[in-house]
Order: structure tokens, then sequence, then C-alpha cells
């Protein structure tokens, strides 16, 4: 038996950074997938090793199961019903069995996924020999969540196929899992995203767990009934960056000037619970719509603002607001910022013609643009009988 499982990226329209310290945000699922698949080896194979293929980097990684009972024996065993937080001891273990594997010096920091991915296999699977591969449609490290589609998607296929999820095995194509279990996946994977993003807000792994479009604040979230068909150019611009040091960058801006840093957290709260509303109100003719839009890139405006002020624009980000202001278009960055993707707003009555241009020019400055499917599915699930 072979468990697949796919979850999706996400887009950040307003609240990133801010989220982390209580504000609100508005995020959406994109389609694009992490692909997880995970099979244990049959007893003619006689494999005694947890193996974890990296498809798209070429990567191989395999633990002796003994080699890893003996490494972390110290930590007992993990409650796979009750998602548990990987303690500093038990990281400082996991780390030194991801060094033995020799992870190349350019792929530094690949080693918090795998450690992540160990502690979630551990958790819930114990010391069994298995094949975990991964392919995903994911940038890395460029603010659209490929750290949280990779805990998402592997902590389902883990929990798939361990005692606390009861599934149909004989089921054809994609499955959703229920709410129970979905709710299960979500507190493993951001345990994951803890040990990849130190400390996470919680909505990426939400928004890849549930899909859609949420609002979401201190671990709640609000699944909105968007009336408005957004259309976002996504660039990304290439310049690589780690959201850990992002994220702990604004924390230490924020010790510096707390009272400063709390005024932009309420403006960003307010901009974002706006977003929402206006997502969700109705839109019966183009006029209604394009006002919509119009507040919509005034907000987009502001939020970018903020998150100059927060520390985590970049050059590079700068370049495509520019860029595309030319074109009368907003461009907020989306995720930690520092590089990595832009959103720019694409308002429906817009030619054709024009987003050609926009592309055009700004793959000139060598940036990468994609428009992506927003607010579809979450988290999905298929069984194969393994070959
Ligand atoms: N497919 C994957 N395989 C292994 N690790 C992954 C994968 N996707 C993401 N990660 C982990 O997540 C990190 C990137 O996460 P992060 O810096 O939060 O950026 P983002 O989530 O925006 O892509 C990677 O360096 C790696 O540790
Ligand atoms: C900056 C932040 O708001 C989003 C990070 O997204 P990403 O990992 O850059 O895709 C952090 C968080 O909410 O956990
Ligand atoms: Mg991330």
């Amino acid at each position: 038996m072979e468990v697949r499982t796919r979850a999706p990226g996400k887009i950040i329209l307003a609240g990133e950074h801010a989220v982390v310290h209580g504000s609100t945000a508005v995020a959406a699922s994109i389609d694009l997938y992490t692909y997880a698949s995970l099979s244990f080896p049959t007893h003619s194979d006689n494999d005694d090793k947890l193996k974890l293929h990296l498809k798209d980097m070429a990567l191989e990684f395999a633990w002796p199961v003994g080699r890893i009972k003996e490494a972390l024996y110290k930590l007992g065993s993990q409650i796979p019903s009750s998602p548990a937080s990987c303690s500093p001891e038990a990281m400082k273990l996991i780390a030194a069995l991801v060094e033995e594997q020799n992870i190349l010096e350019a792929n530094t920091t690949l080693a918090a996924g795998v450690s992540a991915f160990l502690w979630l296999y551990i958790s819930i699977q114990g010391y069994k020999p298995a094949k975990v591969v991964i392919t995903s449609e994911l940038p890395l490290g460029s603010g659209l969540g490929s750290s949280a589609a990779f805990c998402v998607s592997v902590s389902a296929a883990l929990l798939a196929l361990s005692e606390s999820v009861n599934l149909d095995f004989g089921h054809q194509g994609w499955l959703m899992f229920g709410e129970n279990e979905l709710e299960l996946v979500n507190k493993w994977a951001f345990e994951g995203e803890k040990i990849i993003h130190g400390k996470p807000s919680g909505i990426d792994n939400t928004v890849s767990t549930y899909g859609n479009m949420i609002k979401f604040r201190s671990g709640e979230l609000t699944c909105l009934k968007s009336n408005t068909p957004l259309k976002m150019l996504i660039t990304n611009t290439k310049v690589g960056r780690n959201t850990k040091a992002l994220v702990a960058s604004v924390s230490e801006r924020t010790v510096r000037h707390s009272n400063a840093m709390a005024a932009v957290f309420k403006a960003v709260d307010s901009i974002s619970n706006e977003v929402a509303t206006i997502l969700q109100s109705p839109a019966d003719d183009d006029i209604a719509v394009t006002e919509k839009e119009d507040k919509l890139q005034e907000l987009m405006e502001m939020n970018q603002g903020l998150l100059q002020c927060m520390g985590v624009s970049h050059a590079s980000i700068e370049t495509v607001i520019r860029t595309t202001l030319k074109y009368k278009l907003t461009t907020k960055l989306t995720g930690a910022g520092g590089g990595g993707c832009v959103l720019t707003l694409l308002p429906t009555l817009l030619s054709g013609t024009i987003v050609d241009k926009v592309i055009a020019e700004l793959e000139t400055c060598g940036f990468q643009c994609l428009i992506a499917g927003i607010g579809g599915n979450g988290l999905q699930i298929s069984f194969h009988s393994s070959s």
C-alpha cells in the first residue's frame, strides 16, 4: 500500500509578519502543490532503512532505523493523536542525525526541512523502515509557503497510515480528509513549521490544510466566501531568503521599538479586516468590481508600506513595484519578503496586451512571472497498491 498526498502553497493577500504578532491576515491557497508518497517495505524487501527522497533536488537520505532508535531512544515515544513540540534537546539529537547525511553546503537551509521530517516521522510512525518521496511544484524559500505544504503533505501521509486515522483505502482518486483528521494534520504540520520557521503564526499550514481563502488571527481561522474573482500576477524575484531569519528580524525590531511596532501591527490588522470585508461584499456589475479592485489596490499599497516599516522589503521587490506602477498596477510582497515572491493585482478589465507587456518587462529584469489559480482545494489524499 502506498499513500500519496498533495498540499497546496499559498499567497498572503494582507497581514504577513504582523500575523505572527497577533494581527489578522488574509491568505488563499494556490494551485501549486507539494506531493508526498509513503510506503512500507515488505518482508521480502529486507530493508531496515527510513528513506527520504527529495526528487526535484535529486537528493536521497537514508537512516538505518536502528541508528535512529539508538540516537533518539531518550526521547521516548510520542502519541500520534496528540501533536507535540520538538524540545530543544530533541532538536539537537535530530540535527545530529541530519548532519550525518552530509547535506551539501549550498543546501544547509534544507536541513531544517529534513529535521522537521524526522520529527514528524518518529512522532507519528515511530521506528519503522519506510520510503517517503517528495516532489513539489513550489519554489522553495520564495514566500509561497513551500515549508507549510511540505509539513502538511508529510504529516497527512504519515497519519493516513497510522492507527489514529480510519480511511477508505479502496477509494479511487483524490479524497478529502474529514474535519477531525484535518485538525490533526494541521496541528502536526504546525509543529513541523516551528522547526523550519522558529516562530510561525500557523497561517501557512492552516491555508495549506483547508484550502480556500481564509482570514486568520491568533490560531483562529474564518473561511471567506469571496465574491470577487481575484487575479494576481505572482512574480518571483528569485532573490533567496529565509523565513526564519526574517521573522526573527521583525521580532528584534519589535523589541527595540515596541510602541511604534504595536501601531504598525494594529494598522495591518485594520487593513486585513478591510480586505476580508471587501472580498466578501457583493459586486453585481463592472463598476462595483472596479471599485472593489481600486480599494484592494490601495490597501495592498498601504500594507506594502508597513512591511517596509518592518524592514522586510528588498531592492528587487521595489523594482517590481516601480515597474508595475508604470502600468498603474499595485504590487506588494507575499510571505516573508526580503526577496522571494510579490503579488500584482490584475484588474478584471485590464487588457491582455497590458498583462503581456508587464510580464515581458519584468522578465527582462530576470524575474519569473506566473498566474496561479487562487482559493482552490486544500490537502488531498489517494491510495495505491504498491507495484
Ligand atoms: N519539498 C521540500 N523538501 C524538503 N524541504 C522543503 C521542501 N519544501 C520546503 N522545505 C523546507 O522549507 C524551507 C523553505 O521554507 P521557508 O523559508 O519558510 O520559505 P517558503 O515556505 O516561503 O517556501 C526549505 O529550506 C526547506 O527546509
Ligand atoms: C512571515 C509569515 O507571516 C509568512 C511566511 O511565509 P513564507 O514561509 O515566506 O511562505 C510568517 C508566519 O506567519 O508564520
Ligand atoms: Mg515557509
